[in-house]
Parts: C-alpha cells; sequence; structure tokens
C-alpha cells in the first residue's frame, strides 16, 4: 500500500465538535468498517466491489507491511520487536490454580492474520451442521462451503471439488516436512489406529485422521494475511476514491441514535491510537451499515462502550445503556493446549536459527534465493484429530464402525487435536537446546469465559476471564490427550529417535495428570462467541447477532469476525472467520440491491 493511501482519523473524519446541521459530505460512508483485521479485510475488499458505494476501514494498529513482515518465520515470531502482536494478561483463572495466561492478538492491517501460524483448516462439516442444529439456518456446512472455495486459490489439492482455485487467497501444503520427528510421530499415530489423510479439509475426512496442514503463503513462500490477499495495493489504488483505509486509529464507540423504538448506529468515534496525538477526536458518518470486525476480544469490548450489553455490567462501570444484551461479552470460548515439551537434536528444532547464527544466516540467504528452507516453512506441519471416547486404554484407536467416524454429524467430530511442532510451546526460558513439543489440544471445550469492561476507557484493554474448567468434563478428553501425547512419545523413542523428557508428567495417575494440565496448560488464541449468533436475545440461547450476523434489536449495526461463531469450531479459526466474513459481503450485498 503506497504511503499517499496510509490516511490517519484527520483524513477520514469531522473533527469533534462539529455542526451536525452542514455534516460533511466527505466524511459520510455507505458502509464503516471497524477493525482491519481477518475478517475486516476480507469485507473491506468485497464491498467495495461495487463501484457506487463507499467504504471507511478503520485499524487501531499500523499497516506496517514489510518485506520481513512477510517472512513465515520472521513474522510469526511474537517476541521480536518489530511484531504487531499485541499482549496482555488474562484474568487469574479461578479452576487453574490462579493461573493468569498471556493473551495475544495481531493490531495491525490485517490483524490476527499477520502473526498467526497460518494454518489453514476449515473443521469438519459437523462444526457448521451444530450451527446449523442451534437454530442458525444458512449455516450449515452445505450452507457454506461456496463461500469457503470463494476466497481460496489452493495451491495444491487442485483436482478437489471442495477446493477453491480462483479466490485471492493461497494456500499450499508444504510436500517434505523439515524434521524426521515428523514422520515418527506419523507413523506411531498410524500404529495406533490413525489414518493418514491426504487433505485434512476434505469434508470426507473421518472424524479420526492425521496429515499434513495446510498453510496461507503464496507463490513466493510469503505470508498471505488477509490484508495481503484481499486488499493488495493494486487494488487500494485502484479504488482508492470509493476506498478509505485509515491505520493507527481507535474506534472509542459506535454512535447510536433513538427515535422512539428504533435504534440506529449512525456512526463511529474515533482518535489517534498514539495516546501523544489523541487530543483530537474525529467522527464519521454511515448512510447504511456500521460492521465490526474486531475480533472476539475486540468487538464485545466496543459495543459495550457503546452502551451495548449486560445492563449490570454496564451501569457498574458508568457506561449509559441503550440496549441490554446479556449475551455480548459472554460465552467466550478458547482451545486448551497442553505441551509436552522433549529435547531433540539441536539440527532436528527450529531453535538451530537462535543457537546458531551462521546457520541462519544461511538459512537467510537461501530464503532470499530460492524462497525455501526453515524460514519458509510453518512452525506446524503436522496434526492428528482425535475423538478420545474411542481410545482404548492403552490409547489405541480400534477398528469402529466407520459410521461413528462420520464427521458430519456434530457428535462425531474430534474433541482432541495433537499437535507436534519443532519448538519450545511453553514460557520456560530452554536456551541452547533442541526442543520439540507434542501439543494435546481440547478442540470441543465446555468451559466458557467472557470478556467485559476493565474500565469505560476504550483505550484499557478489557478483562478476558478464560474461563477454563469451569466444566471440569473438559478434564476427561484433555487428560486422554496427555495420555496419547506420552503413548506418542514411548513409540517414537523406540523407533530409535533421541527424544528426552523435559516437561512432561511425572506420574500417569488421574491426579498427577490433571496437575500436569492445570501447570502447565495454555491457550491457542482461537478465541470465539463473545457476540455469539442465534435466535434471540434471551431465553434459552441467548445470543447477540441473528443469522444476518445484524446485531439484535438495532439498525444498521452487524457484527462479522470470531466473535459471532455460535460455537467454537474444532480447527483453527482463521479460515473459517474469513468464511463469516465472505458471507456477510454477499448478505450485506444483497440486501443493498433489495433496498435499492
Ligand atoms: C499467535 C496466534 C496464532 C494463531 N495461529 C492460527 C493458525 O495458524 N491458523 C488459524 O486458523 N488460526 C490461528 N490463530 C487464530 C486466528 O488467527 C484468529 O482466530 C483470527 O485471525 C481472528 O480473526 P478476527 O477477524 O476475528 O480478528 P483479528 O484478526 O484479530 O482482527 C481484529 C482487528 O480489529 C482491530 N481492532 C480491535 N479493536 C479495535 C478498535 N477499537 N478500533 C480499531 N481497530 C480495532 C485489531 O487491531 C485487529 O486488527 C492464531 C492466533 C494467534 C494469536
Amino acid at each position: 500500500m503506497g504511503k499517499e493511501h496510509e490516511l490517519g482519523p484527520q483524513n477520514v473524519g469531522a473533527a469533534v465538535p462539529f455542526n451536525t446541521q452542514v455534516f460533511p459530505e466527505s466524511y459520510t460512508y455507505d458502509y464503516i468498517i471497524v477493525g482491519g483485521g481477518t475478517a475486516g479485510c476480507v469485507l473491506a475488499s468485497r464491498l467495495s466491489e461495487d463501484p457506487t458505494v463507499s467504504v471507511l476501514l478503520i485499524e487501531q494498529g499500523p499497516v506496517a507491511d514489510t518485506w520481513a513482515s512477510r517472512v513465515p518465520a520472521m513474522s510469526a515470531n511474537l517476541y521480536s520487536t518489530d511484531s504487531v502482536a499485541a499482549q496482555w494478561w488474562s484474568l487469574p483463572l479461578s479452576h487453574v490454580n490462579n493461573r493468569s495466561l498471556g493473551l495475544i492478538r495481531g493490531e495491525a492491517l490485517g490483524g490476527t492474520s499477520r502473526i498467526n501460524s497460518m494454518l489453514y483448516t476449515r473443521g469438519p462439516p459437523g462444526d457448521y451442521n451444530q450451527w446449523q442444529a442451534l437454530g442458525n439456518d444458512g449455516w450449515s456446512y452445505e450452507d457454506l462451503q461456496p463461500y469457503f472455495i470463494k476466497s481460496e486459490n489452493a495451491r495444491t489439492h487442485r483436482e478437489a471439488k471442495h477446493r477453491g482455485k480462483n479466490g485471492v487467497w493461497q494456500n499450499r501444503q508444504f510436500g517434505t516436512p523439515q524434521y524426521r520427528s515428523v514422520f515418527l510421530v506419523q507413523r506411531a499415530l498410524e500404529d495406533i489406529g490413525i489414518c493418514t489423510y491426504p487433505d485434512l479439509n476434505s469434508p470426507e475426512m473421518p472424524s479420526a485422521a492425521q496429515g499434513t496442514l495446510d498453510v496461507t503463503q503464496d507463490d513466493s513462500y510469503h505470508r498471505h494475511s488477509t490484508n495481503r490477499a484481499f486488499l493488495p495495493p493494486q487494488l487500494i489504488r485502484e479504488r482508492h476514491d470509493r476506498l478509505k483505509i485509515c491505520a493507527e486509529t481507535l474506534v472509542t464507540r459506535v454512535a447510536l441514535c433513538t427515535e422512539g423504538d428504533e435504534v440506529r448506529a449512525v456512526g463511529v468515534h474515533f482518535e489517534a491510537t498514539n495516546p501523544r496525538k489523541a487530543w483530537k477526536r474525529y467522527f464519521a458518518k454511515v448512510r447504511r451499515e456500521v460492521v465490526l470486525c474486531s475480533g472476539a476480544l475486540g468487538s464485545p469490548q466496543i459495543l459495550m462502550c457503546s452502551g451495548i450489553g449486560p445492563k449490570e455490567h454496564l451501569s457498574e462501570k458508568g457506561v449509559p445503556v441503550i440496549r441490554d444484551v446479556p449475551a455480548v461479552g459472554a460465552y467466550l470460548q478458547d482451545h486448551i493446549g497442553v505441551p509436552l515439551t522433549y529435547e531433540v537434536p539441536l539440527s532436528e528444532s527450529l531453535h538451530q536459527l537462535e543457537a546458531n547464527p551462521l546457520k541462519a544466516l544461511q538459512e537467510f540467504i537461501k530464503y532470499l534465493l530460492t524462497g525455501r528452507g526453515m524460514l519458509s516453512h510453518p512452525f506446524q506441519e503436522a496434526s492428528a484429530f482425535v475423538p478420545t471416547w474411542l481410545l482404548k486404554d492403552d490409547c489405541s484407536l480400534p477398528i469402529v464402525d466407520l459410521r461413528e467416524l462420520d464427521a458430519t454429524v456434530p457428535e462425531n467430530r474430534a474433541d482432541l487435536e495433537l499437535m507436534h511442532l519443532g519448538n519450545n510451546c511453553t514460557d520456560a526460558d530452554i536456551p541452547g537446546k533442541g526442543l520439540s513439543t507434542l501439543l494435546p489440544t481440547l478442540i470441543r471445550p465446555k468451559s466458557q469465559g467472557s470478556v467485559r469492561l476493565a474500565t469505560s476507557n476504550p483505550r484499557a484493554r478489557p478483562d478476558v476471564d478464560l474461563g477454563y474448567f469451569t466444566d471440569t468434563e473438559d478434564y476427561v478428553p484433555l487428560r486422554k490427550g496427555v495420555r496419547l501425547a506420552l503413548r506418542v512419545a514411548a513409540d517414537v523413542r523406540k523407533q530409535g529417535y533421541p527424544l528426552q523428557d523435559l516437561i512432561v508428567p511425572t506420574g500417569t495417575s488421574d491426579e498427577e495428570i490433571d496437575q500436569f494440565i492445570r501447570t502447565n496448560l495454555r491457550t491457542c488464541f482461537h478465541y470465539t462467541s463473545t457476540c455469539r449468533m442465534g435466535a434471540a436475545v434471551d431465553g434459552e440461547r441467548p445470543s447477540v447477532v441473528d443469522t444476518r450476523l445484524r446485531v439484535h434489536g438495532l439498525k444498521g449495526l452487524r457484527v462479522a469476525d470470531a466473535s459471532v461463531f455460535p460455537e467454537i469450531v474444532c480447527a483453527h479459526t482463521m479460515a473459517p472467520v474469513v468464511m463469516v466474513a465472505e458471507k456477510c459481503a454477499v448478505m450485506m450485498k444483497e440486501e443493498a440491491q433489495y433496498i435499492s
């Protein structure tokens, strides 16, 4: 994106106070999108396809689209000084030794797709058939597959009907994993009874399967974040008259106008993200709709700062209540991972790049010249999906009736993902060693948390309670997952591989494993469902948005990001978020056509 198209708040909004009688037309937009993250970039791109509409996209982070920010291994390094990852602590987890966990999201154009592990997983059809079963018509897998296909340009699996070939967002599967241990883990899982499946995004994949993951990388092996895919520089240049992208700008609230019983979004208030420049406040007006795409931690915060949320909580924080919507910020879900850490030869681990500057330089040059090598590889190359209730005591998966593995049926979906990574996934500092992780992860958690305002100040990070183990049934599959990882590690050793225990359970009783889980669990950063979709504001399943993603009881306000998932999916969440944004754009265009 050229510097001339990088706009600040003063370029796109009227300084407050302004004269409402003569509000400048140039600061009035058909659509305003709040949050230029994973979903926001998709929506901005799709809505601005229509040359007759104007779109304003506001992102609190910078554009910062440098070469290094597209190199897979560099951009996923959350601890580098250039990283656009924002980090803060969750509230202490009352069921997990009062531990606070580090929360992370990407704050830049492209949002979390700028910093994540680039894994492209749609999730089994049963995820969406479950959404539909919860009363969300139009959200079954059959309804949604066309939206997955629409975005996608799959560089591998091109023969498959369910994969997109003409979309703008590229993904690929790496042919050969870079570490020997990946093969050995796969062999151990096969011995246990978990088959290797060629395409983990196939709707026909059984619920117990393993394989190599797809990653969102383009033909130059660069990270293909949603800003790069959906808002490439040329598109921004071509549409600069109707698509305004305003970075480093924080939306503080949605402006709402009440007329009789009707409450309507009429615009947004914003200011520079940099606190030193924030003394000036701005306002932009909307003709049709405001869409919140601020993610599962951001969208509920903006709603609450605007007076839409649980009445008692807003009153306690001194925010005037416009609409009592109890589900705002409630029902937070996330995947819970428990890393088992092993020492491996340094050459079998990503940490060789830190420990050996010459190797790092070689790999850097290799990437510059060929786009290949360690800097191009994802941290995680393979995964296994496992319905743990089918595992025997020795962790083997017996041959079962294939109907039990039909993942189009919601009940059959795997509840565990066993990830395998060539790096340290704990906070422990273990310098100079080669490290490898087996990461059993609960992907159908029953526990729920919440996002609440810490204060009414929109600059303050929200209070996030991840709520892990508020439902103790979550121990059952996780325990099995830890035991499965231990069995896989033992089998890998039997194959002659030098895998040495570093951070693993000290015993195998339930108590010892539960203690290990509490001490070592981590978030997988897959926050969802804090503005969940559903039929009604109250009743059995209170929700925030309807099936067209409109906030219940309000006009001109939608939400489209991970927060609207009716339930978390059994997969990494980025591809489903993009699908939600694609569907949202189509629905908005249909409605605009109908109105005109
Ligand atoms: C470290 C990490 C690794 C991950 N790895 C994977 C993976 O490999 N595969 C996968 O599928 N998923 C992965 N995920 C999860 C996935 O990336 C996210 O679920 C998804 O990108 C979320 O998309 P979103 O649009 O809902 O939110 P985001 O992409 O987070 O976008 C929200 C945007 O809104 C902006 N914003 C928030 N508040 C405001 C405000 N008040 N004003 C203006 N702007 C605002 C933010 O700055 C941000 O850019 C990972 C997540 C993390 C953190």
